[in-house]
């Protein structure tokens, strides 16, 4: 299944006037909901791009609609055991943190309260229909990421470390935060008391653009365990609010704003160029160039996606509006697995006589093997998951490859499902499946155990199943044997004291690394910046060049030969200083991610020089390369004269447009992060 992706249009505030109106909803058929969204060009008015979602929802509508309309139905797929993300994007200021945590009055609640209202009326349900035999707990944690550090919001900032937490990758693929509290919390009421509080945790900051803007980009996990006697099973359900996309010529910040601010222009520049990276089916994908990247690990991450991009509906927003347009219709491409977590078993049968009914499951075991999430009591799974561990992956469909799904790489397909399956955990119904699964006719893409072409027909007779299944119990009570071995082993009195020690010991390392990290990723963050500006020069993307500088600026403050290019490329795209061109103009083709692959090798020679005004660029970026270390040499000659194009994307009608650089630039251009 792709990320399904959303648009929602704030309603004007005070002052803003409707003649400043430019962003409008649209349906993609006459009497069909609103799936489209429809703003001028900046170059031409009557010309028109259109941006084609999932759903599109207008100025009018209200919180309680959006909530059950995108975020209700996931309730009873998170109570299956799939995982739910659902985060907030878009430019400052466009209600993010309203659509997210909404106001305090009733109606005026966002998702978060909503979803957590949800969830606990939906576990005492549960214990209800059970009698009691089934028990439901829910537990949050709670952090910001400011600044690229990872901060706990749910304890008081006067715990915090300078350098926030540490990330660590688990050996089922998933990142997580080393060290992050996580709270029961009991009911609504307890739930509301923590999030307020851990809400007045979270940096924010009046900013000209938003009088609370976020600073941080905030992200909320809610496990819920379910409990009976045979299992236990374990989902997340993770709500991110993302601080939002800035030009700092509008937002008039200050020294501190500013520096805040390039830690959330950068973090969203790296998650555009994973979207991009994942839409091309490229390799490499630059997770780990942000912690935002790295946690919400978009693409990578199994169940359910929803992105709800927010917009302003003023012509003020147009360039940033037209920016996020482009990076979220890109993320409706992305495919991500949606897998149940597997159900952790308490007790395994004992024998395995013929007239044993309650086999366990071939499809809980397959999941075993790899391992999406195991609950931290089950030894046996874990030493599973050491062995054989998991393949992350994802698939990436363009929309007009959606007929192809053969084209979607999904390493479970090698698992071949027997004709005979006995599950305990239920499949979803149609009931469960997406309205826009349904409105497609599109059958879905695959979970873990089901293969994407034609199920292969396996004739199993039930003594091979029993076979298969006595093998398979008897390689995971090995493996837990195994486990247990070495948990004893580990914990043995001879050696008191040595993993707690061994465990401070390689904190601190992490902690080490960690900070050396960002101080590394700092110093170089600037030249990456500097060297995508010149790599868009190159192709001629003076729009896409002049963004790159604009960002690579916070890291050199004040030098002045970077400032007057900045200032040079503004005059010849005829681009004012006040609404310069913080969002770039750039293809959904086009991707800074490409200036990252070639950013880590220095170019060859023939590479940098140009004549003319174009050589003082140059030597701007030599000289603050040199003072960096990094030698590149001056390009000789040019080989290849670049075609001054971009190609304007609609996604409505799948086609694009080429536009000459310069003069569409000259008209502000599109897309920055
Ligand atoms: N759907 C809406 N209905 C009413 N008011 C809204 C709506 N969306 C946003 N607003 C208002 O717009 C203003 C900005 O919204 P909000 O703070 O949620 O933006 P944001 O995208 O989170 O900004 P930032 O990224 O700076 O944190 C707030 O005053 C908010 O109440």
């Amino acid at each position: 299944m792709s990320v399904r992706v959303v648009a929602r249009i704030r309603p004007l505030l005070e002052k803003e006037l409707d003649k400043d109106i430019i962003v409008r909803p649209d349906s993609a058929e006459p009497g069909k909901p609103n799936t489209v969204i429809k703003i001028p060009s900046p170059k031409n008015g009557a010309e028109e791009f259109s941006f084609a979602f999932n759903a599109v929802y207008d100025q009018s509508t209200s919180q309680e609609t959006l909530f059950t309309s995108e975020v209700q139905p996931h309730l009873k797929s998170l109570f299956q055991g799939y995982d739910v993300t659902i985060f907030a994007y878009g430019v400052t200021g466009t209600g993010k943190t309203h659509t997210m945590r909404g106001g305090l009055k009733l109606a005026d609640r966002g998702v978060i309260p909503r979803l957590l209202s949800g969830v606990f009326r939906r576990g005492k349900k549960i214990t209800k229909d059970t009698e009691g035999s089934t028990t439901v707990k829910v537990s949050l944690s709670y952090y910001e990421i400011y600044n690229d550090k990872v901060f706990d919001l749910l304890e008081s900032p006067d715990k915090r470390t300078p350098s926030g937490l540490p990330l660590r990758a688990e050996a089922n693929g998933r990142t997580v935060v080393a060290g992050l509290s996580e709270r029961a919390c009991e009911d609504l009421r307890d739930f509301e008391k923590m999030y307020i509080e851990a809400n007045n945790n979270r940096v924010t900051a009046s900013t000209k653009l938003n009088a609370h803007s976020s600073r941080s980009h905030a992200i909320l996990r809610v496990k819920v365990t379910q409990m009976s006697e045979e299992m236990i099973k374990e989902s997340t359900v993770s709500a991110i609010d993302l601080a939002g996309s800035e030009d700092n010529r509008r937002t008039d910040n200050g020294k501190e704003r500013l520096v805040e601010s390039a830690a959330i222009n950068k973090s969203l520049f790296v998650l555009s160029q994973c979207i991009d990276a994942i839409s091309r089916g490229d390799k490499r994908i630059p997770y780990r160039e942000s912690k935002m990247t790295r946690i919400l690990s978009l693409g990578q991450n199994n169940g359910i996606t929803v992105m709800i991009l927010n917009l302003a509906p003023l012509r003020s927003y147009h360039l940033d509006t037209l920016s996020s347009l482009n990076v979220s219709s890109r993320a409706k491409r992305i495919e991500v697995r949606e897998i149940e977590n597997e159900v952790v078993f308490k007790q395994f049968p004992r024998s395995f006589s013929s007239n044993t009914v309650q086999r366990q499951p071939l499809r809980p075991l397959a999941n075993a093997l790899s391992a999406h999430n195991v609950h931290n009591g089950n030894v046996a799974a874990k030493a599973t998951v050491d062995v054989a561990r998991p393949i992350k992956s994802f698939s990436v469909y363009t929309d007009k490859a959606r007929q192809s799904p053969a084209k979607t790489m999904n390493m479970s397909t090698a698992l071949p499902r027997p004709v005979v399956s006995v599950s305990l955990v239920p499949r979803p119904s149609a009931a469960h499946k997406r309205p826009s699964d349904q409105d497609s006719g599109i059958a879905r893409p695959s979970k873990m155990a089901r293969p994407m072409t034609e199920e292969p027909s396996i004739t199993v007779t039930a003594s091979q199943i029993e076979a298969m299944v006595e093998k398979k119990v008897g390689e995971i009570l090995a493996l837990r044997s195994a486990a247990e071995n070495i948990i004893q082993q580990e914990q043995s009195p001879a050696q008191p004291g040595i993993g707690e020690a061994m465990q401070r010991r390689l904190e601190a390392l992490e902690r080490r690394i960690e900070s050396e990290e960002r101080r590394e990723d700092s110093k170089s963050d600037g030249l990456r910046y500097l060297l995508a500006a010149r790599q868009h020069k190159e192709k001629g993307d003076d729009a896409s060049a002049l963004r790159a500088y604009e960002l690579a600026l916070p890291y050199f403050p004040g030098q002045a030969k970077l400032i007057g290019k900045i200032q040079r490329l503004r005059n010849r795209l005829g681009v004012s200083s006040e609404h310069s061109s913080s969002s770039v103009m750039r293809s959904p083709m086009k991707s800074p991610l490409r200036h990252e692959r070639r950013i880590r090798r220095p170019r060859p020679t023939s590479h940098f020089e140009r004549a003319g005004s174009d050589q003082d660029d140059a030597d701007v970026e030599e000289e603050l390369l040199d003072d960096q270390t990094i030698r590149i040499q001056p390009r000789k000659s040019r080989s290849k004269p670049m075609a001054r194009l971009l190609q304007v994307y609609d996604d409505a009608n799948e086609t694009t447009t080429a536009l000459g650089a310069r003069g569409f630039a000259a008209s502000r251009g599109l897309v920055g992060y």
